[in-house]
């Protein structure tokens, strides 16, 4: 079954607990944290992330694209993220990192920029919760869907059920109604949409429509029928 996180990138920073609900039947809400150093934008950070946890009953999906992770990321599980992925270009030692932000009690997830490649990382797949494969280039919402990510996401797929692991493999950036299904056929399961949810008319049946093909595609996928 996929899993649809809107990114609040795309919402009105000033309404921030008003567009949290206004996508209530949303899995995980995607919340993009940048520094201006390991990505050239600047978001939000700890405090923001604390009142919007006392704010929605969504989980928090918390994306650091931030420089030395190791000493930030935990400090996002104590603010109340139920995910916490951070980059591995950045961080010093993500073993270590993984194993204590799944201390703390979230899930520990890391995160592959586009020209990252997975194959270096295999044998630390069964310490992570989640896999995120950039679609875009980090720093900014908006962007086109990035085609060349999609043989990562299908040898991804590969390494994950050649371990038996239950790790969950996220794509975010340019995910739309137009590119989710060829995602979805690649291996992905839980899908970051900001603009695709954010810029509709109605943010809700913007994630019902994105779910619904997600849905479709993964039912009837090769990487599926054989898990
Ligand atoms: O991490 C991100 C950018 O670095 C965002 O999550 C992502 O870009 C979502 O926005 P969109 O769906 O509009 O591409
Ligand atoms: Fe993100």
């Amino acid at each position: 079954m996929a899993q649809i996180n809107p990114s609040i990138l795309s919402a009105d920073f000033a309404r921030l607990a008003e567009e949290a609900t206004a996508v209530e039947g949303a899995d995980w809400l995607h919340v993009d944290v940048m520094d201006n150093h390991f990505v050239p934008n600047l978001t939000l950070g700890v405090p923001i992330v604390e009142s919007l946890s006392r704010a929605t009953e969504t989980p928090l999906d918390c994306h650091l694209m931030i420089e030395d992770p190791d000493r930030w990321a935990p400090q996002y599980v104590e603010a109340g993220a139920g995910s916490v992925t951070f980059h591995v270009e950045a961080a010093a030692a993500p073993v270590r990192l993984a194993r204590e932000i799944r201390a703390k009690g979230a899930r520990a997830s890391m995160a592959l920029k586009p020209a990252t490649p997975i194959e270096p990382y295999e044998d630390l797949l069964p310490e992570l919760d989640m896999l995120l494969i950039m679609t875009v280039e980090p720093g900014f919402g908006g962007q086109a869907f990035l085609d060349i990510m999609l043989p990562k996401i299908r040898r991804t797929r590969e390494l994950i059920s050649k371990h038996g692991l239950e790790l969950w493999l996220q794509v975010d950036g340019g995910v739309s109604e137009s590119t989710i299904e060829r995602c979805a056929e690649a291996g992905a399961d839980v899908f970051v949409a900001g603009s695709a949810v954010y810029g509709a008319n109605d943010p809700a049946e913007a994630v019902r429509a994105l779910r619904t093909k997600a849905d479709g595609t993964i039912a009837s996928a090769a990487w599926a029928c054989n898990h």
